[in-house]
């Protein structure tokens, strides 16, 4: 039993012109516990609506998502909210953190509205998420003073806040230079396998893609194989 399971999975919308738009069509795909897959796309092909599926933010409209072998289309809103906090660490492309608050309270919002124990050691337990990264020293910065490569450190912190099973990035390394892109992504690798987690990235990035254990490719909502021949090695591009 895989821990994601896309079983001929589809998302069609309803255009205001009463149009139909298939973003993803058929789609099937398994990920294992532990495995970092990526998804190569361009611009429109429907990468961020597959992630936003396999994260519960979205439903299909064919096919079955199952999560741990289970199903998720009968789950409810709330059914599916708690699935997520508990289960899900997103990684946007644009860091998408609260300003105004510092690089801990960012770390610890996640866990605001989770109760119990770690609600009262959040700040703690923020402050060993920031050490983890390697921003320990920068627990009470804002945002908007901190580096690119540092704002998605704060956001990967935040991501593994809740202990998640998968870690989900999208263009994780989009905003971010050629050199810090290398080492956003040797983070995350990095914490990925201490915690024994599960990582999907999907990019535009060939050498972000490269990083990953399996390769697909998604053209116009159709998910195939990518074809290994082009994958930039990571290294071989930052030796030249
Ligand atoms: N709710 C929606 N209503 C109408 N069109 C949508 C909706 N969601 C996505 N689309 C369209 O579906 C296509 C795929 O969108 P998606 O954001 O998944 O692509 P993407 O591969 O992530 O693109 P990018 O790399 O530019 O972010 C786009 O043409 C987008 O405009």
């Amino acid at each position: 039993m895989s821990l994601i399971e896309l079983d001929g999975v589809g998302r069609t919308v309803i255009l205001p012109d009463g149009e139909r738009l298939e973003i993803l069509r058929d789609v099937t795909l398994a990920v294992e516990v532990g495995e970092h897959v990526s998804i190569v796309g361009r611009s429109g092909s429907g990468k961020s609506t597959l992630l936003n599926l396999m994260g519960l933010l979205d439903t299909p409209t064919e096919g079955e998502y199952r999560l741990d072998g289970r199903a998720t289309s009968g789950l409810s809103q709330r059914q599916r909210a708690r699935l997520r906090g508990a289960g899900f660490g997103f990684v946007f492309q644009q860091f998408n953190l609260l300003p105004g608050r510092t690089a801990l309270q960012n770390v610890a919002a996640p866990l605001l509205y989770c109760g119990g124990r770690d609600f009262w050691r959040r700040n703690r337990l923020a402050a060993d998420m920031l050490e983890r990264v390697g921003l320990g020293e920068r627990a009470d910065t804002m945002p908007e003073k901190l580096s690119g490569g540092e704002q998605q450190r704060v956001a990967i912190a935040r991501s593994l806040i809740r202990s998640p099973r998968v870690i989900l990035c999208d263009e994780p390394t989009g905003a971010l230079d050629v050199q810090t892109g290398t080492e956003i992504m040797d983070l995350l690798d990095a914490v990925a396998a201490e915690s024994g987690a599960t990582l999907v990235t999907i990019t535009h990035d060939t050498m972000v893609a490269a990083r990953a254990h399996r390769h697909y490719r998604l053209d116009a909502g159709v998910l195939g194989p990518l074809d290994p021949a082009v994958l930039v090695p990571p290294r071989q591009v930052i030796a030249s």
